[in-house]
């Protein structure tokens, strides 16, 4: 996480007495992130995270959010599981902001992935997948395809700042990517943002899925393909085929894929590249100065766009 909002001693000591999570010993904000204000959170009840919702995430949409970790948690997914007050209500409000307490997940998240992180991340995913099955209430994916366009309109003046030509790259991309997206493939609750920072390990396994706040109803296999961007290019942007057959077959040894899911991987994964090309490019051009947050390099993605546009098929990735 990021840190936008500050949270003073006081206001959090008034704040924790709506609780019973005993007295505070301990408080401070964690810089890893992006999207929302988290502060780690030590009280006479344990450790806790302390979340303040800022600008991506919808108020109004929170409880969707709330369910889905608590629909996960009760199904032996290891998530985040918000911390109710003394009225029963998870969801509260700190300086002006939505904001919530939710457990602390042990583990630590791999700052440099090895293949061997690959094939549990992917049996996760797909355990994550099953067990969203049952949680009924759908939200749709606020940076799915329909938002990609009106995301580069957003950029369109700075966007060539970052590199000359990139606007039109990306106009291109789009022309490609969004007659081609499939639409019929088996939908259902998805993370849609499980990078290499949301994802804790210990002793090889996964301890831990964090950070549910893109999470919505869309394409199973858009997941997988959001992974394999996020998991499956090395820091010189070279794609490596062993991670991406770690990861699927991982995912597999869950959830089988359909042959309709396998053809449409490229595509499914040019937008997820696009996506957070955009969402980065965004960012670069508008993040608010003195904010603790470090901003991401929209081009990594771009890279990985230009790959997976030179991708025929599923044995582009080793499959
Ligand atoms: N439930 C949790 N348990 C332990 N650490 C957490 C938890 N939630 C967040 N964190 C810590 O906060 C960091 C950022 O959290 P994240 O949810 O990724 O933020 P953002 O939504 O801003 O991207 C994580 O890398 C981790 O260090
Ligand atoms: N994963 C996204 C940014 C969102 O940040 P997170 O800390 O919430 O994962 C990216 O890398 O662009």
């Amino acid at each position: 996480m990021a840190v936008y909002t500050d949270v003073s001693d006081e206001a959090l000591t008034a704040f924790l007495r709506d609780y019973d999570l005993g007295g505070l010993v301990a408080f401070r904000g964690i810089a890893e992130g992006v999207e929302n204000s988290n502060f780690s959170l030590r009280t006479g009840a344990g450790d806790f995270i302390l979340t303040l919702y800022e600008k991506r995430v919808d108020p109004g949409e929170l409880p969707w959010f709330i369910g889905l970790m608590r629909h996960l948690a009760a199904r032996n997914v290891s998530c985040p599981l918000p911390v109710a007050g003394r009225d029963g209500e998870p969801l509260r409000v700190l300086n002006n902001r939505p904001a919530a307490i939710t457990t602390f997940l042990p583990g630590v998240w791999p700052r440099r992935v090895r293949p061997d992180h690959c094939r549990p991340l992917g049996e996760a995913l797909a355990r994550l997948h099953l067990a969203g099955r049952d949680y009924p209430p759908e939200r749709r994916n606020a940076l799915g395809p329909d938002s990609w366009r009106p995301l580069l309109d957003r950029s369109r003046d700075g966007g060539d700042a970052v590199q000359p030509g990139l606007v039109a790259e990306l106009d291109q991309a789009l022309d490609r990517i969004l007659p081609a997206w499939p639409r019929a493939l088996p939908r259902g609750q998805i993370h849609a943002d499980l990078f290499p920072d949301n994802v804790f390990f210990l002793q090889r396994e996964v301890s831990g899925l964090i950070d549910f706040y893109f999470a919505c109803t869309d394409l199973l296999a858009y997941d997988l393909a959001v992974c394999v961007n996020a998991w499956c290019f090395e820091a010189d942007g070279q794609f490596n085929v062993t991670k991406a057959r770690a990861l699927v077959a991982g995912y597999e040894s869950v959830r089988p894929l359909g042959p309709e899911e396998r053809d449409a991987l490229p595509v499914l994964a040019q937008g997820s590249a696009i996506r957070f090309a955009l969402t980065r490019l965004f960012d670069w051009l508008n993040t608010p100065p003195g904010a603790m947050v470090t901003r991401k390099d929209p081009m990594d993605y771009v890279r990985r766009l230009r790959f997976h546009l030179a991708v025929d098929g599923p044995e582009g990735y080793g499959l």
